[in-house]
């Protein structure tokens, strides 16, 4: 059986409503696709906290969780992805990129305009639906 891959997503929305989108690196699963920041729970923690401290880990950037946006799952030859993404608000200044080669700030209307891992395609559909907050 596939491994089952529970992970979060951190749609982080500034005060232009542009989106922050991040790209995975060279040599991992998903090389070079565009995803959300974020990464797996691990046993015993709640998403919020995941989320929170994959984004200082890997951005060195201090969030606040918002409103769930979509749990969807996705089988890839690795395994079994369930990703759940969240709105997100920056809290601290500067990101740095410890993980990822590449970010853009996206307008909303534009998010579809990467490629995206494939388990990011219904979120994306959802962001560019909603009205800016
Ligand atoms: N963070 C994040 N991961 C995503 C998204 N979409 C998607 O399919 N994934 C996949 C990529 C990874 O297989 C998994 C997230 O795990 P991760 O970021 O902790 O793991 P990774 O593969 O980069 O690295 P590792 O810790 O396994 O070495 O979920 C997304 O929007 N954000």
């Amino acid at each position: 059986m596939k491994k089952y891959i529970r992970v979060v997503g951190a749609v982080i929305v500034n005060d232009k409503d542009e989106i922050l989108c991040a790209q995975r690196p060279e040599g991992k699963n998903l090389a070079l696709k565009w995803e959300f920041p974020g990464g797996k729970i691990e046993a015993g923690e709640t998403p919020d906290a995941a989320l929170k401290r994959e984004l200082m880990e890997e951005m060195q950037c201090d969030i606040l969780v918002q409103d769930k946006i979509v749990t969807t799952v996705h089988e890839y030859d690795f395994g079994v992805v369930e990703l759940t993404t969240y709105y997100a608000e920056q809290l601290s200044g500067d990101i740095r990129l410890l993980e990822h080669i590449d970010m853009k700030w996206l307008p909303r209307a534009a998010i579809d305009s990467l490629d995206w891992a494939p388990a990011d395609i219904p979120a994306i559909k959802k962001i560019k639906n909603d009205q800016p907050k």
